[in-house]
């Protein structure tokens, strides 16, 4: 104590001893009156639309760091993150509905206020929250923030979207389903136009097969683990969890959807599991299923960051003495998978995958888990779908065409590189598998084989998993052997 004090009048250069300072007087609140009851779930969701709307942060992030900042649990984190992860995906659809509710167009709305407009419609849309107790709260927390007058207009707004639910504003509001369908499933399930184009183009439909895939992605969806092999078997990992054992990877386990911070699981604290969708697991597990001849030890994944696959790819290969080379290009990403795969025969080098030094021809097998759009974890990211812009796909194709052909030098003649986007975006997918085959001469293999016990898999050779078919992300696999 005596030293802080000795340390602070004399940081402040005081030669007189500073006069006890009084405690201030209660400051009058000129502004308008705080809300008369304190609403922590609803505020943590406001605050956490304020900051992806302001400094494009990530809801995934910003909330659960709110919560426990703010010491929120129980049925208000539980609340707080239905609304703000709720709000955030379904966006576009309740900016639609606002607009049509409001006498100005949302550009003139207040940043703020709108956020408190999107959490308020979508309580109203989306929830079973009484339609006056969403109005109160939202009105209350607008008063709060930023007086009578916004909080009146937002009054006014809310009040006419509770004219009608959903399904009779998406009959309103979204084009013609016999003259655009496309259209039409994009905003009744709430997804930019252009992602749902791309899921129609990969699935070959307009109809059933695209409302069944733009359903599932707007479903919040089960939490997945990967137990890693040789420590924990997919059932002990399922009874310490209370999950149940994925239906597909032999080492998955599916936690019920909103049950809590999986990082909080003493296995994940452990490391005996790790967070990771079950498509992702098929996908790397696919790699290590391709059939070789000849050696088998050295593995390389080319774009490791964070780790997730890197701990599946490194704990296999280790089992049989082999070991992996993590290729990552951000270092505070190679810097995630020293961490996540300490303890397992992995050499973490930070660089560019296209140049990485690496010697040519000596990989027995390569994993490529190409940057890309994400458009196919679309469910686990709440409000990436708002945020990427078709523009976006053109950028990443090119670096995804020269990782892969990297990869098909760096591995030896006769071995196997697996390319896998989190997307099913065919410029991402098929366009660059074809391209890339052709150019080098690579033999595509049919990766539905790699997939046993997985089923609707399509004409292949590749594999497209999705969310409404498999229960997974949508994430695509190919694999290639070079031509010996
Ligand atoms: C889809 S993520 C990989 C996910 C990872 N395999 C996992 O399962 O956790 C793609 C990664 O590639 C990295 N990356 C981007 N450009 C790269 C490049 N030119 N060379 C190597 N890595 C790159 C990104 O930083 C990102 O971490």
């Amino acid at each position: 104590m005596t030293g802080e004090r000795n340390h602070s009048s004399h940081s402040r250069g005081a030669s007189k001893p500073s006069r006890p300072r009084k405690p201030a007087p209660p400051r009058r609140r000129t502004g308008p009156s705080r809300p008369p009851v304190e609403d922590p779930a609803r505020t943590a969701a406001l605050d956490t639309l304020r900051a992806v709307r302001q400094r494009d942060a990530y809801a995934n992030l910003v909330l659960p760091q709110l919560l426990r900042e703010r010491r929120i649990s129980g049925r208000d984190a539980a609340l707080a993150t239905e609304l703000a992860y709720g709000a955030s995906r379904a966006q576009g659809l309740l900016d639609t509905v606002i607009e049509a509710c409001s006498d100005r167009p949302l550009s003139e709305v207040d940043g703020s206020v709108l956020d408190a407009l999107r959490l308020g419609a979508y309580q109203l849309l989306r929830t079973r929250i009484p339609a006056h107790a969403a109005v109160a709260s939202t009105v209350d927390l607008v008063r709060g923030e930023a007086g009578s007058g916004a909080a009146g207009f937002v009054n006014a707004v809310l009040r006419r979207i509770t004219q009608q639910d959903e399904a009779g504003w998406v009959d309103e509001l979204a084009p013609d389903p016999d003259e655009d369908p496309i259209g039409y499933l994009a905003l009744a399930n709430a997804h930019p136009r252009w992602i749902a184009q791309a899921f129609a183009e990969a699935l070959g439909s307009r109809e059933e097969p695209l409302k069944l895939a733009l359903e599932a992605d707007d479903a919040r969806p089960a939490v997945h683990l990967v137990a890693r092999p040789g420590e924990v078997s997919s059932d002990e990992l399922a009874a310490m969890t209370g999950g149940d054992v994925a239906p597909y990877s032999p080492y998955g386990v599916h936690l019920e959807a909103g049950a809590g911070d999986p990082g909080d699981l003493d296995p994940v604290r452990e490391r005996l599991a790790t967070v990771q969708d079950e498509g992702s697991q098929l996908c790397a597990l696919a790699l290590t299923r391709a059939p070789l001849e000849g050696t088998d030890q050295r593995w390389l994944d080319l774009c490791a960051g964070p780790g997730g696959k890197a701990v599946l790819l490194a704990a296999l290969v280790g089992l049989e003495g082999g070991e992996l080379d993590a290729v990552e290009k951000a270092p505070h990403r190679a810097e995630l998978v020293r961490k996540i795969t300490s303890g397992l025969p992995v050499n973490v080098h930070v660089g560019d995958g296209r140049e990485s030094g690496l010697e040519h021809g000596t990989y027995d097998r390569v994993l490529v888990d190409a940057p890309c759009t994400g458009l196919g974890a679309l469910r686990r990211r709440p409000e990436a779908r708002w945020r990427r812009q078709p523009s976006d796909v053109g950028q990443l194709t090119k670096l995804q065409r020269e990782l892969l052909t990297e990869a098909l030098l760096l591995v030896r003649p006769g071995g196997v590189v697996g390319y896998v986007v989190c997307s099913p975006h065919l410029s991402e997918t098929v366009a660059i598998v074809g391209d890339v085959a052709r150019r080098t001469g690579a033999e595509v293999l049919d990766a539905r084989e790699l997939f046993p016990g997985v089923p609707q898999l399509g004409d292949g050779p590749h594999v497209q998993l999705w969310p409404h078919l498999h229960g997974t992300d949508a994430m695509f696999c190919a694999v290639l052997r070079r031509v010996p």
